[in-house]
């Protein structure tokens, strides 16, 4: 099928992620790491590596059975799922909440987004706390007992909505992702065709983004540490409350400032395709659990020593998260409390020459990965899997401070080089 392009939707070029031969590695690659995560990190695996080989997923013998196979799919489990994701509708659709404009889209027009994510992550919460304090917390173990099910669940509904998304962004007068209208299908599978697809008034990728799966993370390490709780008589270790707190905070965070990821390049540049689908909905539950799923059955007690330090580093990694990320969005919104200097750009808009932004071109990248390497130390010295996460998240934010510059590149052209020279480091201070 040729795929089509007007000047309202002009062809783009496959030139991110290594093109089409890169993103058709990606689209199979992404799940297989959600499923050797879960493999070489579960209650029979210790949360160890093992030779390769007495990992099923890596064990051509096991992989071959259709035993195996239907192991993976848990009916149960894609219904808990799907009712997952109707609940975060019916919350959406139900509480209350402000609407509010997205940026000015290249037509002109701007997408209405409904504030209530936060409120959304409260009702959730609440009613988990309320089951556990009525059924114990043998009553919240389920998630835990059902997490491969759920993992083939979200990948599954990720695979369908992405394919439905795809199909329907041919149907005329849509506004489509620049990035994604190349000559390729694999490519626009994975960055999306249709820059914000919508049911009704609900808007699928800002919903996706924020809801089911930050949330979804919220409620899956409560899981885990419920079941720490039932196998040690009630308690449950400094490390796994540590998690609980850094964890829920960290999404806290992103659902009380729910207006700030509107002018993010997630929802103004890219379409909504495989990369976020499962991003959202399947990576960030599932494998920014790891180190609470590891905790579950793999008790570790810090004292008071190691629990102080690893509290510090998230503290420090949060407030500069934090506050370099409300002094940029105070200054795009016209405010300059602290009157810090600025450079005039061709463009029109100011860029920030000292404070956060004088420091690092992406000072909020450095809080995070900092809070992401207290997550990791948490989860002590004994396997490198929970490890993962920190050389995941370090790669995507290279990739991603590598994505900006080039956006930044195209939108400020020459300013932009005269930006860098006067804030040369670019996430790492005095190193990179
Ligand atoms: N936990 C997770 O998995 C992930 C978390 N994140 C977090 O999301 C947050 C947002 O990240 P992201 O949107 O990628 O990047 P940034 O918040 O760094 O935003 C980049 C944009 O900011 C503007 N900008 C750059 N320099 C300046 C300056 N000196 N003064 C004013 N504006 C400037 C430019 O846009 P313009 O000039 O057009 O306004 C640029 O395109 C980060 O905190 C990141 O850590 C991101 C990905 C994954
Ligand atoms: C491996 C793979 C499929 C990668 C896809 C990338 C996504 C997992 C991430 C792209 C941008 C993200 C953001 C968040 C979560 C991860 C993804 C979806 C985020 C919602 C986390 C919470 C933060 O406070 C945030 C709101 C700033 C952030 C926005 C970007």
């Amino acid at each position: 099928m040729g795929i089509p392009f007007t000047d309202k939707n002009p062809r783009s070029k496959a030139n991110e992620f290594f093109g089409p031969i890169g993103t058709s590695i990606l689209v199979p690659v992404i799940p297989s790491v959600i499923y050797a995560l879960y493999f070489a990190c579960n209650d029979s695996s210790g949360g160890c590596p093992q030779p390769l080989a007495a990992i099923p997923f890596f064990s051509y013998r096991a992989v071959s059975s259709l035993t195996w196979w239907k192991g993976l799919w848990d009916a149960q489990a894609f219904l808990v799922y799907c009712a997952w994701m109707a609940f975060n509708v019916l919350a959406w659709a139900i509480l209350p909440g402000d609407w509010v404009d997205g940026v000015e889209l290249r037509d002109g027009t701007r997408q209405k987004y409904k504030i209530n994510a936060f409120s959304t992550l409260l009702l959730a919460i609440g009613l988990t706390l309320g089951t556990i304090i009525r059924g114990g917390s043998q009553s919240f173990t389920w998630i835990y007992e059902h997490f491969l099910g759920l993992v083939t669940a979200s990948i599954v509904y990720s695979i369908l909505q992405t394919a439905v998304l795809y199909f329907w962004s041919f149907k005329e007068d849509k506004l489509l992702a620049l990035g994604g209208n190349s000559e390729s299908h694999i490519y626009n599978f994975w960055i999306g065709r249709e820059l914000n697809p919508t049911i009704g008034s609900l808007d699928l990728k800002s919903f996706c983004e924020l809801r089911p799966g930050l949330i979804g993370w919220v409620l899956i390490n409560i899981s885990m540490a419920c079941e720490q709780a039932v196998r040690s008589g009630g308690h449950i270790t400094d490390s796994m409350l540590l998690i609980l707190i850094f964890q829920g905070s960290y999404v806290f965070d992103a659902l009380y400032n729910e207006p700030a990821i509107l002018t993010q390049m997630d929802i103004t540049t890219d379409g909504f395709g495989f990369m976020l689908n499962i991003g959202d909905l399947s990576w960030v539950p599932f494998t920014y659990t790891l180190q609470a799923r590891y905790l579950a059955f793999n008790p570790i007690t810090l004292g008071y020593f190691w629990s102080t330090i690893i509290f510090s580093v998230n503290a420090i990694g949060y407030y500069i998260f934090r506050a370099s990320n409300s002094e940029k969005d105070e200054f795009r919104k016209g405010k300059n409390p602290k009157n810090l200097s600025f450079m005039p750009t061709t463009r029109g808009t100011k860029l920030l020459i000292s404070g956060w932004w004088g420091w690092l071109q992406h000072p909020n990248y450095f809080g995070d990965i900092l809070m992401t390497a207290s997550w990791c130390a948490a989860t002590g010295l004994r396997s490198p899997i929970p490890y993962f996460q920190i050389v995941y998240f370090v790669i995507l934010l290279l990739h991603r401070q590598a994505r900006d510059n080039e956006a930044c590149e195209k939108k400020y052209g020459k300013d932009w080089e005269v930006y860098k020279t006067l804030v040369p480091y670019k996430i790492f201070p005095y190193i990179y």
